[in-house]
């Protein structure tokens, strides 16, 4: 990919963020630093508000407070408009169009965000954006396959590729390793490593083992709100994140 000049107002500010659903506050006061060129991870228990919190960035669940990208405002916009501004996000269970292929489903990713276009030469009937995206996701191989036949980690892979061809600047990744081989949850990390130099990169994660080997930054959620925010030992030295969390999750996290 070609590298662009760093830009300074390119982070994710989170202040003061506010979900409920009904009398019930999901997310409850959250703030978030997120910096272009660190691979961040949101941990914490079941029911946290760490996939609230992604909601309330991509349009998904009524957020309050502030949330600006590049000096924009995400909160009140549509998902389609956060998208647009460079904020994307995966789900859980990935959203590629199985009957497709690869190319197919990189090339749609690709049509409503043809923003530059530069980016948008074609080389052998492919976009640039699209060969490079499928380069950096280790999928350039795999183009005429249907998505459908990929496996569980290729088809993350190809979610985190319409991102890319999508122009993302700002990742927002639920649980991507969760259901993957070791050796795909290896590819991951060092995947996003890679592509996070020039973005911003946020993993919502449960496997400690993962986070511990590929965290620069991890914030501990508890009950809607940051318990604790730092690197990895600081978080694994902090006695109210051992007592709620890790506590549960310290297998991965004792062979640091
Ligand atoms: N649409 C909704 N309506 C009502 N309650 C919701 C809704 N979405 C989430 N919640 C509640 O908000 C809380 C936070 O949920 P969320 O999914 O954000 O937690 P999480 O930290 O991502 O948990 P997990 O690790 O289990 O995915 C939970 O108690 C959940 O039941």
């Amino acid at each position: 990919m070609t590298a662009e000049p760093m830009r300074t107002d390119d982070y994710l500010e989170v202040r003061d963020l506010r979900v409920s659903f009904g009398d019930f506050v999901a997310v409850d006061g959250v703030v978030l630093t997120l910096l272009q060129g660190q691979v961040h991870f949101l941990v914490g228990p079941n029911g946290a508000g760490k996939t609230t919190v992604i909601d309330a960035l991509t349009g998904l669940a009524r957020g309050q407070g502030v949330a600006t990208f590049d000096g924009e405002d995400l909160l009140g916009r549509s998902s389609h408009a956060i998208a647009r501004l460079g904020v994307g996000r995966t789900f859980q269970t990935a959203t590629v169009f199985n009957d497709l292929t690869v190319l197919q489903n990189l090339d749609i990713a690709g049509l409503r965000h043809r923003r530059r276009r530069s980016l948008w030469r074609a080389r052998n009937g492919i976009p640039d954006a699209v060969a490079e995206a499928a380069e950096a996701v280790g999928l350039s191989h795999l183009l005429d396959r249907p998505a459908g036949v990929l496996s569980h980690g290729q088809k993350q892979w190809l979610e985190i590729g319409m991102l890319l061809v999508q122009d993302a600047r700002v990742l927002l990744l639920d649980e991507p390793v969760a259901g993957m081989s070791a050796q795909e949850r290896d590819a991951t990390g060092e995947l996003l490593h890679r592509i996070g130099r020039e973005r911003t990169i946020v993993v919502v994660e449960h496997d400690m083992e993962f986070v511990r080997r590929y965290a620069d930054v991890v914030t501990v959620l508890h009950a809607g709100r940051v318990l604790a925010s730092g690197s990895m030992e600081q978080i694994r030295a902090n006695p109210e994140v051992q007592r709620v969390y890790l506590g549960d999750h310290a297998e991965g996290v004792s062979n640091a």
